[in-house]
């Protein structure tokens, strides 16, 4: 058997394509174009390379970019004054701030201090207890990103075993939540998990999501499964840096029923839903239509 390739990259140019027709609408209709405001601290040059590829897709779409680059030694009390001005600012509807951040800043207070209907990556804990309580929220991009493909491939979720790898606040958590909306049976792994692979093995939605590369072989996938590598690393291979996901893919893909490539998998979902993300959080704030099927 051979697993069907979820082509990413290509649902994420549709899902671009539909935001960037909703701008259009927003602009000619309202007189509203939707702003997406990205904070970056320091310099680790693989946020600088995700922030430049964020501002470059929210132009293509037609909605203006604020790029705020901050040095590595800003003090949390700066960094609160930039997030209350872009709280304020009524052109910028949704607000990024890149993490991690410096080791000084404390990350909690910051997110926490974003203005929750411009918080674009879900992470405020007032939109984290929407999400865990059903009501309507900003949800985490990554994790809409990776259910947009599932619902998209297997249709109805209902009543499916699903196994997340990986218990972050930006994708294990919200990833479960997500699949227990859909109504999955829903196992979250962790380090600490007893018999990994016997888990895994019971998945039929199996989403990796731990940051170690290649660490899910074929064999702890169960045949037929819906596999979603959610894990971005870097390695040198020949030589070479190469880009490799959480899973084997080629172990993997013999196995399973679909699986996502990386690249070309979830990452480009994930800009895709932040640009989504930013739609929907303009409509809301001027009491407009949300775009349809953009929203979990
Ligand atoms: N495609 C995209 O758009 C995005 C990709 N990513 C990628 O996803 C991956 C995960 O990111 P993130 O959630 O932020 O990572 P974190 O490091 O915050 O979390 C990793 C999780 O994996 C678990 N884990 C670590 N080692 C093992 C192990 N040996 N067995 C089982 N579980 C393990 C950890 O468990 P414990 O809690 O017990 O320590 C933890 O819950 C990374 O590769 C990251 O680059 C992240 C965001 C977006
Ligand atoms: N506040 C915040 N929100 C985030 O959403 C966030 C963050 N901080 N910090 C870092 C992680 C990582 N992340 C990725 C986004 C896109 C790709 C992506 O498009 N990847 C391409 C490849 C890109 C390449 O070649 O490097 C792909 O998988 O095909 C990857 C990773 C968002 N993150």
């Amino acid at each position: 058997m051979s697993a069907k390739i979820i082509d990413g990259k290509a649902f994420a140019a549709k899902v671009r394509g539909q935001v960037a027709e909703h701008v259009a609408r927003l602009k000619k209709e309202n007189g509203i174009t939707p702003g997406l405001a990205v904070v970056l601290v320091g310099e680790d040059p693989a946020s600088e390379v995700y922030v430049r590829s964020k501002g470059k897709a929210t132009v293509e779409a037609g909605m203006n970019s604020y790029e705020h680059k901050l040095p590595a030694e800003t003090s949390e009390a700066e960094l609160l004054a930039l997030i209350d001005k872009l709280n304020n600012d009524p052109n910028v509807h949704g607000i990024l701030v890149q993490l991690p951040l410096p080791k000084h800043l404390n990350s909690d207070l910051v997110i926490n201090s974003l203005d929750p209907a411009k918080d674009v990556d879900g992470f405020h804990i007032s939109n984290v207890g929407l999400l865990g309580t059903g009501q309507k929220s900003m949800v985490p991009c990554t994790p809409l990103g990776s259910l947009m493909m599932l619902r998209d491939h297997l249709g109805s979720l209902s009543g499916l075993d699903a196994v997340v790898v990986g218990r972050s606040n930006i994708v294990g958590k919200p990833m479960a939540q997500l699949l227990l909306g859909d109504s999955c049976t829903v196992t979250i792994a962790h380090s600490r998990t007893k018999d990994l692979a016997g888990v895994c093995r019971k998945a039929d939605i199996l989403v990796a999501a731990v940051g170690r590369p290649e660490m899910i072989p074929g064999d702890w996938v169960k045949p037929d499964a819906t596999v979603i590598d959610v894990g971005i690393n870097r390695i040198e291979r020949d030589g070479k840096t190469k880009l490799v996901g959480d899973v084997q893919f080629e172990s993997a893909a013999k196995v399973a029923g679909a699986i996502t490539p990386v690249p070309g998998g979830v990452g480009p979902m994930t800009i895709a839903c932040l640009l989504a993300n930013t739609v929907t959080a303009c409509c809301r704030a001027n009491g407009l239509a949300e775009p349809e099927g953009l929203t979990a």
